[in-house]
């Protein structure tokens, strides 16, 4: 069936109408190729829920067997008994709930369009992209201390500022354990990751997804594999969070498992395991019943960290030909996304055009010829 689309034009300020709206607007509707494959709720159990209870004991091989296996299989795992505080987990859901109910002008004078550090944005997509993601997003850049910049953190709902401070403390300490079990799950020292992070970044983007008219039509958050080391996700019960390894032929939706996060690694971390470990290739997608929040906590490495293979096991090639920055493998990812982004815009409009001229051709009454030509 033809996608339902509505004409307003994506310059309209669109955020108080996203979740009001009958249908979509055409710029949030992607190629077919892109839509959904599976339902946000068809939850499958492939990837492992791992308990990190005994992680510093008892437990800990076979934690690192399971990280390993999972790492291998989709870079994705679930932990819990983690050990981070459930109530402040309850108060930073609550506290980004309520701020994303705040009416616009409250959210947008955070607004950090134009290349602005932290702060609201809705969509957030790249720079010349044809197609726009169904969010609102927060950022927050929490880690080195001195990249901290409080005028860029929300203001509203007053506590707020202080609960993102202690959950940014508490997950950058599970960040760290985890980044250990790695280390030693690539066949490294404990420390090596976190040494090869020099001074770690974290970012903290907690995604708003309205609940939406047309959710087949459209994504929440576009495919693509984080660029840091690993990420820590909390999504709430809804589910949306998708990952493929087949390049985007087949998709599961991951389980949302209360009170758990979900472990993403990301090309940092692929690289520096020779390719060995997946970054995982995932994207959001949105539902009509209702709407959705998930909080992703990046730990990336410091700018000008080195990213080259620490882990290369024997008769592997180095998966990268030098050793280059972060900075740069960044930029190059970016790069690839912006000319990837025009070409597929140009062959939308390519699309769009000639589907407008099979229609004219279609209503085009055909010319009237006299009785005695067609009887010739
Ligand atoms: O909301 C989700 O499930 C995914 C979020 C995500 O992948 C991201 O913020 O990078
Ligand atoms: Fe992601």
């Amino acid at each position: 069936m033809a996608p339902v689309m509505s004409s307003a034009s994506s310059a309209v300020p669109f955020l108080p109408t996203m979740s009001s709206e009958a249908t979509l607007r055409a710029s949030f509707v992607r190629e077919e190729d892109e839509r959904p494959k599976v339902a946000h709720d068809a939850f499958s159990d492939v990837v492992p829920v791992v308990s990190l209870e005994g992680i510093d004991g008892a437990r800990r091989a076979e934690i690192r067997a399971r990280v390993a296996a999972a790492c291998e299989d989709w870079g994705i795992f679930q932990v819990v008994d983690h050990g981070v505080d459930p109530a402040l987990v309850a108060d930073m859901t609550r506290l980004a709930r309520e701020f994303f109910a705040l009416p616009p002008a409250d959210k947008l004078r955070f607004d950090m369009s134009g290349g602005k550090k932290g702060g609201f944005i809705v969509s957030s997509h790249l720079q010349g992209e044809a197609v726009q993601d169904w969010r609102e997003m927060v950022t927050y850049f929490s880690y080195p201390l001195k990249a901290r910049d409080y005028s860029r953190w929300p203001d509203k709902p007053a506590a707020w500022r202080a609960v993102v401070e202690q959950y940014s403390e508490q997950l950058m300490g599970l960040a760290c354990r985890l980044l250990g079990v790695l280390s030693e799950a690539m066949g490294l020292e404990m420390g090596a990751l976190a040494e090869a992070c020099v001074d770690m970044d974290q970012k903290v983007v907690v995604n708003f997804y309205p609940k939406c008219p047309q959710p087949d039509l459209t994504l929440g958050l576009k495919r693509h594999t984080d660029p840091g080391t690993i990420t820590l996700l909390l999504q709430d019960l809804v589910g949306g969070l998708q990952a493929t390894r087949d390049g985007g032929n087949t998709w599961i939706t991951v389980q949302p498992v209360e009170g758990a996060f979900v472990v993403n690694l990301g090309d940092h971390g692929h690289y520096l395991s020779n390719g060995r470990f997946k970054n995982a290739d995932h994207q959001a997608v949105v539902n009509s019943e209702c709407s959705r929040l998930s909080i992703a906590t990046f730990q990336n490495p410091a700018p000008e960290a080195t990213v080259y293979p620490l882990a290369v096991r024997d008769g592997e090639a180095p998966v990268l030909d030098e050793p280059i920055t972060f900075a740069e493998m960044y930029r190059r990812k970016m790069a690839r996304d912006i000319e990837l982004a025009k070409l597929k815009k140009i062959a939308r409009a390519d699309k769009q055009q000639q589907q407008s001229a099979a229609n004219k051709q279609e209503f085009a009454v055909p010319k009237s010829k006299p009785l005695d030509e067609i009887l010739a």
